[in-house]
């Protein structure tokens, strides 16, 4: 992603793209258009700000967010996530680039259309959950229906049903002030989901919870991406969330995404310096699965050793080959043996000399099909 990609670049959307995003700029400050595609477009942000005044908080942006994937975006305080998320509905109104949902224009939208993509194609969870505290649980949830113009007893009948998807059955009654902080996080989700939209907007929901709480909430996250199979944006500082939840993760830098891959193409192959600093810490054997791990079967290793499917992490196949006391485990896709896991492998990713630990290829990631 360089500064002198053409501005204009056609939007190609990609089949099952969502949101496709091409050479997205933001720049805040004096005459922000003059810079995107002038000289002073690569100019690392302190520079920037001295020459021009301006912070370039989105730069040269480009992705697809594709139907049905977690596309987290991730990065330091400041690295220009909330703007790039913001721009996506033009909560923020972008300096340059192109912008589609579903194929269509969002920059060419009028103010009919904007309403419309904000409050039924699209539906944001925030840290502050912004709910009517005068209103019961309920009356919240049903609050994005009312808008959506169903009657009253549609609205209530469908408001129970996500009440109960979120696990506050029982707590209908209930005014925003009487329920913990996860609940009425449960709630500002349920309210979300109420308006049935194409794409789910979590802009750092679940930072002021407690760690246990915060927990909760991802893996409801996680049942929910997994029963209904809906598009979710998540912007998150914390690598943790972002690994547990992405499907995809962009990483941030300076307004730039450094690299854009699975949890497990950013922890094996980080695209540079800055991106294997961020994952050092990250317990490799959780994130890192066996297909990445795995050499080829050497005769007679096919009829030995406990069954590992090719998704399962390093982590799950060590605990498979010690408690089988088996020197290898077998990788199997569906019946066929498609490689072996032994010790060697298996410590090769716990110590951070596997081959998953180069830098990218230049072809680009590695995409690992199983
Ligand atoms: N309205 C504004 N005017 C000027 N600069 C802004 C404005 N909004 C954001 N910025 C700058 O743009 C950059 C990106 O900010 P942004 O809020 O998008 O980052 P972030 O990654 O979401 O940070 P955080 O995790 O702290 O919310 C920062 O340098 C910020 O100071």
């Amino acid at each position: 992603m360089t500064a002198t990609q053409a501005p204009e670049a056609p939007v190609e959307t990609a089949e099952d793209a969502v949101f496709s995003v091409r050479n997205l700029w933001k720049v805040f400050g004096p005459k922000a258009d003059r810079i995107p595609g002038s000289e002073y477009a690569a100019l690392p942000p302190a520079e920037l700000r001295e020459a021009t005044g301006c912070t370039a908080a989105v730069r040269d942006v480009s992705f697809d967010v594709r139907k049905g994937e977690v596309f987290v975006v991730m990065g330091l305080s400041g690295s220009g996530k909330s703007t790039l998320v913001r721009c996506l509905t033009r909560l923020i109104e972008p300096t340059s680039g192109t912008l589609a949902i579903d194929g269509e224009d969002v920059l060419a939208m009028d103010r009919a259309r904007l309403r419309e993509l904000r409050r039924h194609r699209t539906a944001m969870v925030f840290q502050h959950f912004g709910l009517l505290p005068h209103r019961t649980v309920l009356d919240n949830v049903a609050y994005g229906l009312e808008i959506q113009g169903l009657s009253k007893a549609e609205r209530r009948s469908r408001a129970a049903e996500l009440v109960e998807k979120v696990g506050l059955a029982g707590l209908e009654d209930r005014r925003p002030s009487q329920l913990s902080g996860g609940q009425q996080q449960r709630v500002g989700l349920a309210r979300a989901l109420a308006v049935d939209p194409s794409v789910l907007l979590f802009d750092e929901p679940f930072s002021a919870l407690d760690p246990l709480i915060r927990r909760e909430m991802q893996d409801e996250v996680v049942r929910l991406h997994r029963e209904e199979g809906r598009t979710m944006v998540f912007i998150t500082h914390d690598l943790s969330e972002a690994l547990r939840l992405g499907t995809r993760i962009a990483l941030m830098r300076d307004g730039g995404i450094v690299q854009l891959g699975t949890p497990e193409e950013i922890v094996g192959s980080p695209a540079d310096d800055y991106v294997t600093e961020f994952v050092r810490d990250v317990p490799r054997e959780q994130v890192l699965t066996v297909a990445t791990a795995m050499r080829p079967a050497l005769a007679g290793e096919s009829e030995r050793g406990p069954a590992v499917r090719p998704d399962a992490t390093v982590s799950e196949a060590i605990e498979a080959v010690s408690r089988s006391g088996d020197p290898a485990a077998r990788v199997m896709d569906g019946g066929r043996l498609v490689g072996v896991v032994d010790h060697a492998c298996l410590l090769d990713v716990v110590a951070g000399t596997s081959a998953a630990d180069g830098p990218a290829a230049p072809d680009g990631p590695r995409e690992v099909t199983v």
